[in-house]
């Protein structure tokens, strides 16, 4: 399929995502690319998208790979989302610690989110990287994104599995390098949900960097403070996300009769508003805050410590805005 490469809407640590037309069809939609030389995440996000279908997970469209500036490019084309990441839709409420979204918007994200969860799960896949930036908002709601670090749960399928995520949001078990299930998709969700009550914020506070973030995941003992002007409903809700023992953490399944979602459902649903842009404007102009370069970290002492624990040879680790994404290398088959 021949196709036209617009500007760019996304960068993320691994690769950047272009609005694309298609000059026949006059069809729009969104290409991430990167060297085809260091494509192997993308090409296991390939695998894993091609298989989903779901309105509550961004649609897959195909792949190719292209000669640009006689580089050889991997293109995963997928449905354009018009509305941006939810990451976005908080900052835009007055977010980045300030604002706040209101319990019956976080119902509904939540809910939407959590349908896409059940989905998945139910297929045998973990997302692995739940987080408002990897939720994208289209016209008829929240989609799960960035299938970059998602894997399939049974071996067979999935042989060399790495660790992966983003440590912020990682569940007790996952920054241990223990186990990495659909319940670690679980806490994830929850801290998500402190994401959007906390205008942005982050479920770890006083934590300096990275390599702390997961010794105190791991080790103490604690959870995440749960924001106080939530209702004893959402808290519960929280309650059943962030257990630290996976066993006893709900699943998708069970949260979806979370009273917490059935309040939020019973309201007209209700959403942060959105500068969405249609698929026919988004190639004139740039309407995306392009996240900044990513830049690699320096594996200290501690750090390969914690990259012993778990037990996959981290061997990327990058900076995804806030917070990093850690990748190993491992997963090559
Ligand atoms: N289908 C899409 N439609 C519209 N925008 C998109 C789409 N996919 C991605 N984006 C934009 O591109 C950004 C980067 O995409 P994505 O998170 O998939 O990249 P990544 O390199 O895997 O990021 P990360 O650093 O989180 O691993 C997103 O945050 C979003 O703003």
């Amino acid at each position: 399929m021949n196709w036209t490469r617009g500007h760019t809407i996304g960068r993320g640590s691994s690769a950047t995502v272009s609005a694309a037309t298609s000059p026949h069809s006059g069809n729009v939609f969104a290409v991430k690319s990167t060297e085809l030389s260091q494509s192997q995440f993308l090409q296991r996000e390939q695998k894993i998208l091609s298989t989903l279908i779901s309105p509550h997970v961004v649609e897959y469209i195909g792949y190719d790979i292209t000669k640009e500036k006689d580089r050889l490019v991997y293109n995963l084309h997928m449905e354009y989302v018009p509305g941006g990441t939810l990451s976005d839709a908080i900052r835009r409420h007055g977010g980045g610690g300030g604002g706040r979204l209101d319990e019956a918007v976080i119902g509904n994200y939540t809910h939407e989110i959590l349908k896409g969860l059940e989905y998945i799960h139910s297929i045998g896949v973990a997302h692995c990287d739940v987080k408002s930036q990897n939720i994208l908002i289209g016209e008829s709601g929240a989609k799960l994104a960035d299938f970059g670090c998602a894997k399939w749960l049974n071996p067979r399928e999935d042989k060399a599995a790495p660790i992966g995520g983003t440590p912020m949001f990682m569940a007790p078990e996952v920054a241990r390098g223990e186990e990495q299930g659909l319940s670690g998709d679980i806490w994830a969700l929850g801290c998500t949900v402190i994401e959007m009550a906390t205008g942005g914020g982050s479920p770890w506070t006083r934590v300096a960097d990275p390599v702390s973030v997961l010794y105190r995941i791991g080790f103490s003992g604690e959870i995440p403070e749960f924001p106080d002007f939530l209702s004893s409903q959402a808290k519960d809700f929280l309650g059943k996300c962030l257990k630290r023992d996976p066993k006893e953490r709900w699943t998708a399944k069970q949260l979806l009769n979370h009273t917490f979602l059935g309040e939020s459902n019973s309201h007209t649903k209700q959403f942060v508003e959105f500068n969405s842009d249609s698929p026919t404007s988004i190639l004139d102009h740039g309407v995306w805050n392009t996240v900044e370069e990513s830049e690699t970290l320096d594996l200290d002492s501690p750090a390969k410590r914690i990259g012993l624990l778990l037990c996959s040879g981290v061997a990327n680790w990058r900076w995804d805005e806030n917070w990093i994404t850690i990748r190993s290398n491992n997963n090559e088959h």
